[in-house]
């Protein structure tokens, strides 16, 4: 396994078809892929990036949408270093079910691990149906970070994984200030982290 100092778990989730694989695509693969399939289960992929000079590997795991496999999908949460709550917003329905979806993660997932709210899809704007007010609201509320990103365009969606790893990489280093789930099981040179704050406090 390639060197590196850290290891974090980023958890997405949110409804099907919002783009959660076209996000993690994008990211790791510098890729918008065609005719993307729904996600059956879970699926995972790996990213190292460089903070500071501080090698952080990401292990960005992306679970189905599909109400069918939510009893897999939650037992991803509770070992979770962050969660990314992803809508469509060009999909009105995907934004009312943020509720739904903050319940799971106050029911599977650690306290206090970082959280932000993703609205997708930002190159198709002409037909939005949550306005960045709404969302910006729902997050302040919820005491959730926001960032509006397209998978297809690449806009923010390297600021959002980039911003994530700087805060588990800033609260791994500060252990004494955050609280969240147990640190993971790691093989090779990787250090397990602690614990972290939350990304909105
Ligand atoms: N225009 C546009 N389309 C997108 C974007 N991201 C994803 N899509 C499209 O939205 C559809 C669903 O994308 P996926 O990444 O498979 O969605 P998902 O959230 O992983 O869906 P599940 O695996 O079913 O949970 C696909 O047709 C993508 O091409 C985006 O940023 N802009």
């Amino acid at each position: 396994m390639e060197d590196c100092d850290f290891l974090f778990k980023i958890v997405l989730i949110g409804n099907a078809g919002v783009g959660k694989t076209c996000l993690v695509r994008r990211f790791t693969q510098g890729l918008f892929p065609p005719g993307q399939g729904a996600t059956i289960g879970v699926d995972f992929m790996i990213k190292t990036v460089v903070v500071d000079g501080t090698k952080v590997k990401l292990q960005i795991w992306d679970t189905a949408g599909q109400e069918r496999f939510r009893s897999i999908t939650q037992s991803y949460y509770r070992s979770a270093h962050a969660l990314v709550l992803t809508y469509d917003i060009t999909n009105e329905e995907t934004f009312t079910c943020l509720p739904d979806w903050l319940k799971e993660m106050e029911t599977h997932a650690a306290t206090d691990v970082p959280r932000v709210l993703v609205g997708n899809k930002l190159d198709l704007t002409s037909s939005r149906q949550v306005s960045r007010e709404r969302a910006e609201e729902f997050a302040n509320v919820h005491n959730l970070c926001y960032v509006e990103t397209s998978a297809k365009e690449a806009d923010n969606v390297e600021q959002l994984f980039l911003e994530l790893a700087s805060e588990l990489t800033r609260n791994a280093r500060h252990p004494a200030l955050a609280a969240g789930p147990p640190p993971p099981r790691l093989s090779g040179q990787a250090r397990p982290v602690g614990y972290f704050s939350c990304c909105g406090s």
